[in-house]
């Protein structure tokens, strides 16, 4: 920082003598001396009083005595403009009465004739010598003025200490931003604004350095005069005096909550799930990477449980993104309940899943405890704002150093296990075995397979022929889709449909399905076949497609197969899932005159009251009902409770799986009017079943006494 020192400018001096020969003699003098001054001249009091008024020179040298206007009067009007005016008179007169006279004016030097040129020079140096303080002195004045402006109108807060740390000043920025004033200040220690949130030590260096002469900055979590806490950047330097001393110390702290908070907000974001607040994967990954190197050093276990939420995509896709949300919430809460609140890990992967890490454990049996504990949380019922839902969750755990080295395997196989255990049903954990990639492996060849197979045409469709046992006549055939893959062979539906349910290739194959069979039976039609339903099979995520009814329309219009003609299975379970909008799609397919049957009646939760609301025509006995019917009583009660609440619900009945004469004459006695199984006939390709419709003789009652086959 420089500081002005005064002249910058030569100083201009105005020399009034009315003696010529004087007047040049001394500006000679004078110019000699000073060779930088701008000298101007004047002949009379009154030219000089104009240049004065002109030109403000710095110093006026003046006689006495001239004509016009003499020197004293002269020398008063120009105090009057500028008392500052340095005024040097020449003068004859030494009496005391013009001396008083000079000093009532402001005159500043009096120097007596005959002139004295050493004198004149001393005179007038002197003149300049004041000249030059009076003009630094100013300069530093406005200089001064300026910088404390400056401080004052700072937007960083100042604080000024002595060496001791005791405030000496505050600027208004810092009583805007704490809310002290100064008065509250001045004479205290600035630790009235600590919040015990900066660490000790951190004020223990400050002091070292700057104390050593040293600058130090970093940054406080202060506290406010309300006890609002606020983070400044700070930085702290020593002010020296010209010994190189120390007098006191300046500190600059500028607020910096917002750009915190932004700072907060953005890592939060980045290692936060914004919905539940649980960290998120990436966040997860490095509390991982830090718990394996923990249990690696150790030699611990750790534990990774892998879970998410049964039916959570049905619940959100049926009540709303908001109970989805609410939902996802409570499950977080309830999650962090279940686990070690200091050592756990509860993060959220996306959608409804969840990872947990469970560090240091002694044996696999605290995970086993951990995930049982997470079951039996989840049957207590979710208190959501505006409603109240069960849901389950299953659990899939793999165990360092077991079943993985690193992260990426770790959460791999707990996946995988997870999905084990979903295959065994709701509210289940499955500990990872390597069996399991094999698993995943082949399943894996399968799903890339069955993507490929429709465009293949690798998918047929056989037949099997519902029997009434009354009359001996089909009234259907049920089409049962083969998958022929040139690798894998005949794949069974059992293998390849739950995949197509997970992938969402059920989609295409079931309308494929649902196209040929209409289409077949519509060529059966024109062949002159008695006519007969087909029956189509509808999994779980087909009858929840949007717009179902239309395709199914838009297939029988392409088929040119009245609606009579087309059943479809439903099983229990498809009914189950959102009811009303089941309900709203059964009844319009219904009204279109499609019959509707449940499959696998019997092994599902329907109730009868539920039953009694739905458009359906048919109930089918399930075959694990029919297996054992002739030895099983209870399979056998079963079976009764069907065709009896059937009849009540005047709904027709059918027993499917019927493979011995006994089990079809025990069904036939128990007034079963329709059967389906091996006894009459297996699932058949399309040729074989055409030319077993073409043997038959209608009606051909051989149906009614399978003996006479
Ligand atoms: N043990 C025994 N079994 C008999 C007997 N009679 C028939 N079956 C078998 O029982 C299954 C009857 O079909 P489902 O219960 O609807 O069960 C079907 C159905 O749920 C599903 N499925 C088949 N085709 C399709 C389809 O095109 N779409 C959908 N979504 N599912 C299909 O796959 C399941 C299995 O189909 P398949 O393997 O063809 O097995 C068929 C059939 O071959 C018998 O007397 N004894």
């Amino acid at each position: 920082m420089n500081i002005p020192d005064g002249l910058t400018t030569a100083p201009t001096l105005l020399y009034v003598e009315d003696d010529r020969a004087t007047r040049e003699l001394i500006s000679l003098v004078i110019t000699n001396k000073f060779p930088d001054v701008t000298l101007l001249q004047a002949s009379n009091g009154q030219e000089g009083l104009a240049l004065f008024k002109k030109h403000a020179p710095d110093i006026v040298l003046t006689d006495m005595q001239m004509p016009v206007m003499d020197g004293i009067t002269m020398a008063k009007e120009i105090k009057q403009l500028n008392k500052e005016a340095k005024i040097i008179v020449i003068s004859a007169h030494n009496d005391t009465g013009h001396i008083i006279d000079a000093i009532d004016i402001g005159i500043n030097h009096y120097v007596l004739k005959p002139i004295n040129h050493n004198k004149l020079r001393a005179v007038i140096g002197q003149c300049m010598t004041s000249i030059k303080w009076e003009r630094q002195i100013r300069e530093q004045e406005k200089f001064i003025r300026k910088l404390s402006r400056a401080v004052e109108q700072s937007p960083v807060a100042i604080i000024i200490t002595d060496t001791s740390g005791t405030i000496e000043y505050v600027n208004p920025r810092f009583t805007q931003l704490t809310g002290y004033t100064s008065a509250e200040t001045i004479g205290k220690k600035p630790h009235i604004l600590k919040s015990g949130e900066t660490p000790p030590e951190e004020y223990r260096k400050l002091w070292e350095i700057i104390s050593g002469g040293g600058e130090w900055w970093g940054e406080f979590h202060n506290r406010k005069k309300n006890g609002e806490l606020y983070w400044a950047s700070a930085s702290i330097s020593p002010i020296t005096n010209g010994n190189e001393q120390i007098t006191h110390f300046i500190a600059f702290q500028e607020d910096i909550t917002e750009r915190k908070q932004a700072e907060e907000t953005i890592k939060q974001m980045a290692y936060y799930d914004t919905l539940t607040g649980l960290p998120n994967r990436h966040l997860f990954n490095e509390l991982m990477h830090l718990a394996l190197a923990q249990a690696h050093r150790h030699n611990r276990l750790l534990a990774v449980l892998f879970l998410d939420l049964d039916r959570f995509k049905h619940i959100n896709d049926t009540l709303g993104h908001t109970v989805g949300d609410q939902l996802l919430q409570a499950s977080a809460h309830r999650l962090k309940e279940c686990c070690r609140r200091d050592r756990d890990t509860v993060a959220r992967r996306g959608g409804d899943e969840f990872i947990i890490l469970l560090p240091d454990i002694d044996d696999v049996q605290e995970a086993v405890r951990v995930a049982q504990k997470i079951i039996d949380a989840f049957t207590q019922v979710f208190v959501l704002p505006d409603i109240e839902l069960f849901i389950s969750t299953c659990i899939g755990i793999s165990i360092f150093p077991n079943d993985g080295r690193d992260t990426e395997t770790l959460i791999k196989n707990a996946d995988m296990a997870m999905y084990r255990a979903k295959e065994q049903g709701r509210s289940r954990y499955h500990l990872y075995t390597s069996s399991m990639d094999e698993q995943a492996f082949r399943r894996l060849t399968m799903e890339n397979s069955l993507r490929k197979a429709l465009q293949r045409e690798e998918f047929s469709l056989y037949y099997q022929p519902k029997v009434n046992i009354k009359t001996g006549q089909i009234v259907c055939l049920e089409a049962l889709v083969r998958w022929q893959n040139p690798e894998m062979g005949l794949i069974l539906p059992n293998q390849f449909i739950p995949l197509a349910e997970d992938t969402g290739l059920i989609i295409p194959l079931g309308e494929w399905v649902l196209r040929t069979a209409c289409a077949q039976n519509k060529t059966w039609q024109l062949l002159n076949y008695p006519p007969m339903r087909v029956a189509v099979n509808f999994s779980p995520r087909q009858f929840q497609q949007p717009r179902l009814t239309d395709m199914v329309e838009q297939i029988l219009g392409e088929a040119d197969l009245a609606p009579c003609w087309l059943e479809l299975e439903l099983t229990e379970n498809v009914m189950l899932q959102n009811v009303e909008k089941t309900v709203q799609t059964l009844n319009r397919l219904s009204n279109l005159g499609i019959h509707i049957s449940i499959d696998d009646f019997g092994t599902g939760y329907s109730s009868l009251s539920y039953i009694k609301k739905l458009p359906i025509q048919t109930l089918k006995i399930d075959r694990s009902f029919v297996h054992d019917i002739n030895t099983n009583a209870d399979d056998a009660a079963i079976a009764i409770a069907v065709i009896t609440m059937a009849q009540s619900l005047r709904l027709n009945v059918i027993a499917e799986g019927v493979e011995t004469l006994e089990q079809m004459k025990l069904l036939d006695g128990l007034n079963c009017p329709e059967m389906q199984g091996y006894l009459f006939s297996k699932p058949l390709p399309v040729a074989e079943m055409t030319t077993l419709l073409s043997n038959i003789k209608w009606p051909d009652m051989t149906w009614k006494d399978p003996t006479l086959h």
